[in-house]
């Protein structure tokens, strides 16, 4: 388990505000119920906001007491709610959003979402001085700054329940199956679900497909009488890559079959794993407040809960380690 700083209080808050944005992801529920329990328990007020910063923009959000955050630390989605909200990435809407929460009293905001939500949290903090505070809420891992994201657990051990049972047909029907798993443009999914997953290949956005290498992959595996395969690949920027190599194999004489598992990983009930993070995070954040600290997002990193500045999120590129890479390509083979 992660070690817990203890923020010293050195403000007093009335009320503050949480939302989540950005894709939903498993653990969020947590967050939101970690976060509304620390705050009333430290006699500050808590609103949720609808819709993520579609909501915020309009107004739309309601006072939340312990019971509004009862029995779902369990549930998948996220009671609040969530959007991707062009008019947030407006100068002007961020502007008006924070006179907004002023005149409800709102003193301060939790963002619970992914790389782009925290980059609007940065954006609003460093416009309006509107104090931020952000948790690292998505499934695809990719921001930087923090080693796990709420959801991200949850979403490979989703993945692997459905890879487990491909590999059952695969082995029937001595097939190849390439199965295409979510992380936008990042790998950090394709990569543990390909490990845990025992996958014969593993294809990383960004890397070019070498047609040839997984050909004498899956003939080296046929010389060893392994008539199944799994290749995980990470969706990347082009939609049509999984068909294109499922076809590619058939019309080489391997038959294959795809299997895009798509928004599946996103559902489903948080494992512990993403029930303690998500706890965690949420309510050392209102800590973090009530100390003064803000425009940072609250993360882990060497066993260790930390913050790091919003900046350094919005300008580093958390990518997957080049020794993983490898790992994964020699356990592959
Ligand atoms: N550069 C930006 N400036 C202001 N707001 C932004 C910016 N980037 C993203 N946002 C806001 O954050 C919302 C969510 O961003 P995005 O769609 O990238 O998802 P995310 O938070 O990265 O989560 P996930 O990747 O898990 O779906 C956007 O719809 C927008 O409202
Ligand atoms: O739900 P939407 O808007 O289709 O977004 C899908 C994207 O969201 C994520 O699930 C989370 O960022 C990505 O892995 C995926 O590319
Ligand atoms: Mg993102």
């Amino acid at each position: 388990m992660w070690k817990i700083p203890s923020p010293k209080r050195c403000r007093d808050l009335k009320r503050l505000a949480v939302l989540t944005s950005g894709g939903d992801a498993p653990g969020m529920n947590a967050a939101i119920r970690a976060v509304a329990r620390t705050a009333l328990a430290r006699g500050v007020e808590v609103y949720g906001v609808s819709k993520g910063y579609s909501g915020l923009v309009n107004g739309d959000w309601q006072c939340m007491d312990r019971t509004s955050v009862a029995n779902i630390l369990q549930t998948g989605g996220t009671i609040l709610k969530t959007d991707r909200s062009d008019a947030f990435r407006d100068p002007q809407v961020r502007a008006d959003t924070a006179e907004r929460l002023r005149a409800a009293g709102i003193e301060a905001l939790v963002v619970i979402g992914g790389d782009g939500s925290l980059t609007g949290a940065h954006r609003l903090e460093e416009e309006t001085g509107f104090p931020v505070i952000g948790l690292p809420g998505t499934i695809d891992n990719d921001i930087f700054g923090t080693e796990d994201t709420i959801g991200f657990d949850t979403a490979v051990n989703t993945a692997l329940e459905s890879i487990d049972k491909l590999r059952d047909t695969a082995t029937s029907h001595e097939r190849v199956f390439v199965v295409e798993v979510m992380g936008r443009s990042s790998g950090f999914i394709a990569t543990s679900v390909g490990i845990a997953g025992g996958a014969e290949n593993i294809i990383m956005p960004g890397h070019p497909i070498d047609f040839q290498l997984i050909c004498e992959r899956l003939n080296d595996s046929l010389r060893r009488r392994k008539f199944s395969s799994l290749i995980v690949i990470a969706e990347g920027e082009d939609p049509q890559l999984t068909s294109q190599l499922t076809h590619d194999l058939g019309v080489a004489g391997y038959p294959a079959r795809a299997c895009i598992l798509g928004h599946v990983q996103r559902g489903g009930s948080p494992t512990g794993h993403d029930r303690v993070l998500a706890s965690y995070l949420g309510s050392v954040a209102v800590d973090y407040l009530l100390a003064g600290t803000s425009n940072v997002m609250v993360g882990v990193r060497k066993a260790e809960v930390v913050t790091v500045p919003l900046q350094d999120i919005v300008s580093n590129k958390k990518v997957v380690p080049d020794e993983l890479i490898d790992l994964a390509q020699i356990l592959a083979t």
